[in-house]
């Protein structure tokens, strides 16, 4: 298993490129399942779980030809796939490939949606929480989908003699980033009108929905809360380039303040990430939109004032920045109180990041408060490099933050965690002047 060696304590400075996004590129992908003709992507991320999402379709009949640059050295490398599901033989995601990665899930819309069946395995929990998929299927029923869930499986077909969904008015409990997009996908080559209320407005819906339109898609209102799609019946090819990571930027933008630092992230888009920004200004860390990405510049952790916040969905606090700033608070000065409201399970990085000297309190797992090592410096209070577990994705970038402030040697274990998410991370800090090798 590989394992990340940081020794701590170099300021991130220069430029770094930011990727294409996961949560975007993801749902892309299973997008191409909705036509017969070649769709090409562009600033696709070099990331396990898109590897993950290529093994599946193609385990379906999809051809794929992936015209990636697989050197992490290289500054810019973005990956161009080329999908071509004209020839899909078998609409089903079986569970070897879906108990990986969740967003698994993302193909039975759209298979649904062309096909009239799809068999998916339930993704199942994961570290982070429970994480049902109660909504998805809802919403597709409301479409008209005959659903059971046996052996594991989702089972959804069209009823006898029905060539379409049919378009609905669906609103779901709880706002929910997957559940949107699946919706919108199926929605797509339904018959008639779809609504879809308490949408999710994340920028990545939003690019999903932009390329869906590229393919012939008749929708209005992404990236609100409501959001109306026409059905039509058939879609056609398109080429897309994947929006920008806004998360791989958050946690540059974390690592950058908590070392001093002062970069340019390229391809990174401000816009995007207004909460996180707006705490990181308020803690002190300088960030402004520059040509072609967002600049950072930083007096210094200790200089820093650590600052509390709740999760929440977009344009909110994102839960997946939630881990990295925690780990900036941990090395800025004051108190704190972080609280996460999306996942009941998302602190396990603290227990880590005590072990690397900080000092956190949680109560009922679902808020913690931090009192920052900053204030403490004149006493010598700092981070000390340890031997440190990652237990998720997000988890993993905030030890590895820790890890580049830290005193001495701190080794990252389990980080295919990171590897799931962040393409080529070691190698972009090495860019920006950190001391950190993969240890294979
Ligand atoms: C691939 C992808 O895009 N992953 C993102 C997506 O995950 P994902 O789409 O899985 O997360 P959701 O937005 O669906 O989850 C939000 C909340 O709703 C609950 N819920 C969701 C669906 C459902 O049918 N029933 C239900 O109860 C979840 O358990 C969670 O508590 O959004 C999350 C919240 O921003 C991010 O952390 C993930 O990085
Ligand atoms: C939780 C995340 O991803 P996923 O939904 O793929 O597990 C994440 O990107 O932080």
């Amino acid at each position: 298993m590989d394992k990340l060696l940081i020794r701590g304590g170099r300021p991130l400075v220069g430029e770094v490129p930011i990727s294409g996004a996961k949560n975007a590129a993801l749902p892309e992908l299973c997008a191409a399942l909705l036509t017969a003709d070649p769709v090409t992507l562009h600033n696709v991320p070099r990331l396990q779980d898109v590897a993950t999402m290529l093994r599946l379709i193609r385990n379906m009949g999809v051809q794929v030809d992936r015209i990636a640059n697989p050197d992490c050295s290289v500054a810019d490398a973005a990956g161009i796939v080329r999908l071509d599901a004209g020839g899909l033989s078998t609409p089903e995601a079986p569970y070897d490939l879906v108990k990986t990665m969740r967003a698994s899930v993302l193909a039975l819309g759209p298979l649904l949606a062309r096909f009239g069946e799809a068999t998916v395995s339930l993704p199942g929990g994961c570290a982070i929480g429970s994480r049902p998929v109660d909504q998805h299927i809802k919403g597709l029923q409301a479409m008209g989908a005959q659903i059971v869930v046996e052996h594991g499986y989702m089972i959804a077909r069209l009823p006898q003699g029905c060539t379409r969904l049919r378009g609905a008015r669906i609103t779901t409990d709880m706002v929910t980033v997957t559940g949107t997009e699946n919706l919108l996908m199926a929605a797509t080559l339904a018959e008639g009108e779809t609504v879809l209320e308490n949408a999710a407005q994340e920028p990545e819906v939003a690019d999903l929905a932009e390329m869906l339109i590229k393919m012939g898609a008749r929708i209005q209102g992404h990236g609100t809360s409501r959001v109306r799609i026409q059905g039509v019946e058939r879609l056609h090819g398109c080429e897309h380039a994947v929006v920008a990571d806004r998360i791989e930027a958050g946690t540059f933008l974390c690592a950058v303040a908590a070392t001093g630092g002062d970069a340019l992230l390229r391809h990174g888009r401000a816009d995007h990430l207004d909460a996180v920004i707006d705490k990181l200004r308020d803690a002190g860390v300088q960030v402004a939109p520059e040509e072609g990405g967002i600049r950072v510049r930083s007096p210094g952790a200790a200089q820093l004032k650590a600052q509390g916040f709740r999760t929440t969905e977009y344009p909110g606090f994102p839960t997946d920045m939630q881990a990295q700033f925690m780990a900036l608070n941990v090395v800025a000065q004051g108190t704190a109180t972080v609280a996460e409201t999306i996942f009941e399970n998302r602190f396990m990085h603290v227990n880590e990041l005590l072990r690397l000297g900080a000092k956190i309190q949680t109560t009922d797992g679902r808020v913690a408060v931090i009192e920052g090592l900053g204030g403490a410096a004149p006493t010598g209070a700092r981070l000390s490099g340890a031997t440190v577990m990652a237990t998720d994705l997000r988890a993993s970038a905030s030890l590895v933050i820790a890890g580049l402030v830290a005193d001495g040697e701190t080794l990252v274990d389990r980080i295919y965690h990171l590897d799931r998410g962040y393409d080529c991370m070691e190698a972009k800090l090495r860019g920006l002047g950190a001391n950190i090798e993969r240890i294979q």
